[in-house]
């Protein structure tokens, strides 16, 4: 059943367009938070050869928050996550993981693509214990199976990519990304490729992980009901290039809102046009 969700007066990103009363959440209400900024970021904008793709974006994301990241085809929501990811530089201003300048990809944010982009050539245990190369031989399998048992994929551990379904393939790469202990998980459209079932029941798995790792997520759709229903908070961006154009906690009529400013925000850009 929802719940109240107890983090409802968290002070939410700098960029607060509107925000909805504290309301009945959909997400479950315990994963932790510390209110601590995992990611900040300060007017960030990207350009791709002199066309602007996103910003400025002022963006603070609480330690433990459950962001979704809403907005159409092309607004700039994969180029957000690649700037925190550290797989691009921003153009201007400056990306923030635990108060430290992000200069690259590092194990402290671990992705999670729409294609699971497993290792075919290697176990699921493999793939899991891919990130784990350093760890002494017994913590790697300790920690493995912790992951294949979070995951539900124990009967699956020597099994080979192919011969997975689609969202034990995903279960995998989440178990991968989640291996070496990150701090935050960016996760990009992560079930966009899945039937609507398993999509679903992966929806109720990631928030359980959510729950019981207190990881930092960051997850990129543009289903607006998995956006307004998922996490604990939701930010829609319009563009390019991307905005924040609301920033709001889940609960109450939150759907709508999401609606009406990605609508907005079309006929502004139509009118704009011509
Ligand atoms: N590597 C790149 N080089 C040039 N332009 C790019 C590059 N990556 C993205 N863009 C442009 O930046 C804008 C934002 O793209 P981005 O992929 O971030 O949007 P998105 O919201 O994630 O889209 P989708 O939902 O379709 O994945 C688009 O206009 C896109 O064409």
């Amino acid at each position: 059943m929802p719940s109240p969700d107890p983090r409802a007066d968290q002070t939410p990103g700098s960029a607060v367009v509107e925000a909805t009363e504290p309301g009945p959440a959909a997400a479950p209400a315990s994963g932790p938070a510390t209110g601590l900024a995992a990611i900040e970021l300060r007017g960030v904008t990207r350009v791709y050869r002199d066309r602007p793709a996103l910003g400025p974006i002022d963006l603070v994301i609480p330690a433990g928050e459950f962001l979704t990241v809403v907005g159409p085809s092309g607004c700039g929501k994969s180029t957000l996550l690649s700037l925190v990811a550290g797989f691009a530089p921003p153009t201007a201003g400056t990306v923030l993981a635990d108060g430290a300048p992000v200069s690259g990809p590092g194990p402290s944010r671990g992705v999670v693509f729409q294609q699971p982009r497993l290792f075919p050539w290697l176990s699921v245990s493999g793939n899991i214990a891919f990130g784990l190369r350093r760890s002494p031989k017994a913590a790697r399998k300790e920690r493995v199976a912790e992951l294949l048992a979070m995951t539900g994929l124990e009967g699956a551990a020597r099994l080979k990519p192919y011969e997975l379904s689609g969202g034990m393939r995903q279960r995998a790469a989440i178990a991968r990304a989640l291996a070496p202990r990150p701090k935050v998980l960016l996760m990009d459209e992560p079930f966009g490729a899945l039937d609507a079932f398993t999509r679903e029941r992966m929806q109720e798995e990631i928030r359980e992980l959510w729950r019981d790792t207190g990881v930092t997520v960051l997850f990129i759709t543009h289903d607006v009901t998995e956006a307004t229903t998922l996490g604990t908070r939701v930010i829609a961006l319009a563009g390019p290039p991307g905005r924040i154009t609301l920033d709001a906690r889940v609960g109450g009529d939150l759907r709508e809102k999401v609606e009406t400013a990605i609508r907005d925000a079309a006929s502004a850009r139509a009118g704009a046009a011509g």
